[in-house]
């Protein structure tokens, strides 16, 4: 029994595997050599099938297809439709040594600026319903999809000493609606999400004792971590005006325009609907070895592979908290911090599932966070200062021509700071006998029978990526050995 994922439905389809250093470091912290990049390569290549753009264009140099997948359910493709920033980051790339040119940052080794490869086939989005939920499986006797349901509670249906099972599920459509118990035969697989899989563990008597207490539900299983440890990616945007009338912001702004490129895409599958609206690169990168912020506070990354921080680049104004600027054209970066230190939670609001739990992701809570964050911002203005972009910027936009010293840049940043959406860690993964952590490297709730965790949630450190790549690669190790714990043959 398990949920259907939807975050792939709405998200931006950059498909980002982070390092081989990452996958290092979870096998490492869990004792399970299974989770490492070695081991797991197989299950992501399994996953995906390296598509043509959807301008068909030829994309030599931009991607090694040796280490893409060719035949699984997920498309993934280069940039469906050029902008008038490609020529320049590449160029840039050349010109700047700090920021190098990385033909496939999806290899292991993320580091430097590439062409971003998304979850888009034939133009259109490939998402977890559409390469896994196909007809053919929607078909099976054994599948039920239940839409406009929520799982209100997990419910325990044996106890054997001290160790409770539960195999029961709780539904309901409404807060006041009847609810459902169903109970699984083998397991049930818990998939809700890092917000998600935290509240319904919590609702379900699982969680820290003190916390359920205060909303009166009785604590069946002791586990202080859930809803702990979650971490998630700061970013703030910046933005440049260009001497361009062709930015995204032209069509954004013009009605007639836009119809046109919606009915171009409709007809066609081509155009700059087509494409991803992040941007046609992204950029992964390290402060230097010899940072005195390293020296200070430690280097926070998996490995020498792993980025601190990323740059995307965006053919118009974005912003998710700026509003949009009536006039003008221009180029943005979105300044993420990848490897963030700071720890947040998910904690209930109240003891019903239809109530939102609070969120805290706790952005910029350390030093070094602060320090990395404003690194990152100078490291933009380098990278835009490139002989690239000298006939093409402007100046930077009113915001961002305010971050030059680090005083202006740290209060930028506490103005600024938004989410990535990559929130994670909330039941994470830790060795067997390890009394810290939600779950088992088998992905088994501790100290709980009949019930695994596959989703996001299960990361005890974020990834220096966009997670969705990371979610499917551990899905499909999932796949495998929910069928090996259940004597189910392999079909690899
Ligand atoms: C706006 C946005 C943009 C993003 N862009 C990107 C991107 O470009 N690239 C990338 O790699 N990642 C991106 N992400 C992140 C990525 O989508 C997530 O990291 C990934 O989907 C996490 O997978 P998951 O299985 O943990 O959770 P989800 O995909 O969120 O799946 C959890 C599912 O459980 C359901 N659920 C939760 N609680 C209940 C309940 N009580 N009962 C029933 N169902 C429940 C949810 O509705 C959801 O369908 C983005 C996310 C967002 C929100």
């Amino acid at each position: 029994m398990s949920l259907a994922a939807a975050a792939p439905l709405v998200h931006f389809m950059f498909y980002t595997r982070g390092s081989s250093d990452e996958f290092d470091r979870l096998a490492r912290v869990t004792g399970d050599e299974g989770w490492s990049w070695r081991n797991i390569f197989s299950y992501i290549l399994k996953t995906e099938m390296l598509s043509p753009p959807a301008d068909g264009h030829n994309t030599t140099g931009q991607v090694n297809p040796s280490v893409h997948g060719h035949a699984g359910p997920l498309l993934t493709s280069l940039p469906g439709n050029a902008t008038v920033l490609d020529s320049r980051v590449i160029e840039t790339t050349s010109q700047l040594s700090e920021f190098p040119f990385n033909l496939d940052m999806n290899s292991g080794n993320p580091l430097g600026v590439g062409w971003l490869q998304s979850t888009i086939g034939h133009g259109m989005r490939s998402s977890a319903a559409t390469a896994f939920l196909t007809d053919v499986v929607l078909g099976r006797e054994n599948l039920d999809v239940l839409i406009g349901t929520r799982v209100t509670r997990l419910i325990r249906t044996e106890q054997f000493l001290s160790t409770p099972t539960f195999l029961g599920v709780e539904l309901a459509q409404s807060a006041s609606g009847p609810r459902i118990s169903l109970t699984a035969r083998k397991e049930v697989i818990l998939s809700a999400g890092s917000i998600g899989t935290a509240q319904i563990l919590m609702l379900s008597g699982i969680g820290d004792r003190q916390e359920l207490s205060a909303h009166k539900i009785n604590t069946l299983v002791d586990l202080p971590d859930v809803g702990k440890n979650m971490q998630d990616h700061p970013w703030v945007p910046l933005q440049w005006m260009v001497n361009s009338n062709d930015t995204l912001d032209s069509i954004n702004r013009n009605p007639e325009l836009m119809s046109q490129f919606v009915a171009l895409y409709n007809a066609t599958k081509q155009g700059p609907i087509a494409n991803n609206p992040g941007g046609n690169q992204i950029g992964w990168f390290r402060l230097p070895d010899d940072s005195p912020i390293l020296k200070q506070f430690g280097d926070p990354t998996a490995g020498p592979l792993s980025p601190h921080f990323e740059l995307t680049f965006g053919n118009s104004f974005l912003s998710f908290n700026q509003p949009e600027p009536d006039t003008g054209n221009f180029m943005s970066m979105c300044v993420a911090l990848v490897a963030p230190t700071s720890r947040g939670s998910v904690t209930l609001a109240s003891a019903s599932a239809f109530d939102a739990p609070l969120i805290d992701p706790a952005f910029m809570q350390t030093q070094s966070d602060l320090a990395i964050l404003t690194e990152a911002v100078k490291a933009a203005h380098r990278f835009a200062a490139a002989p690239a972009w000298k006939d093409f910027i402007i100046a930077p936009f009113k915001d961002a021509a305010q971050t030059t010293s680090d005083d202006d840049i740290h209060a930028y940043i506490r103005r600024m700071v938004s989410t990535f959406r990559h929130p994670m860690g909330t039941a994470m993964m830790s060795g067997p006998l390890d009394s810290k952590g939600v779950v088992n490297p088998d992905l088994r709730v501790k100290k709980v029978n009949g019930l695994r965790v596959v989703d996001a949630s299960i990361f005890p450190h974020i990834f220096g990526a966009h997670l969705q790549a990371p979610v499917y690669a551990i899905a499909e190790r999932a796949a495998d050995l929910i069928k090996e714990a259940h004597g189910i043959p392999l079909s690899h």
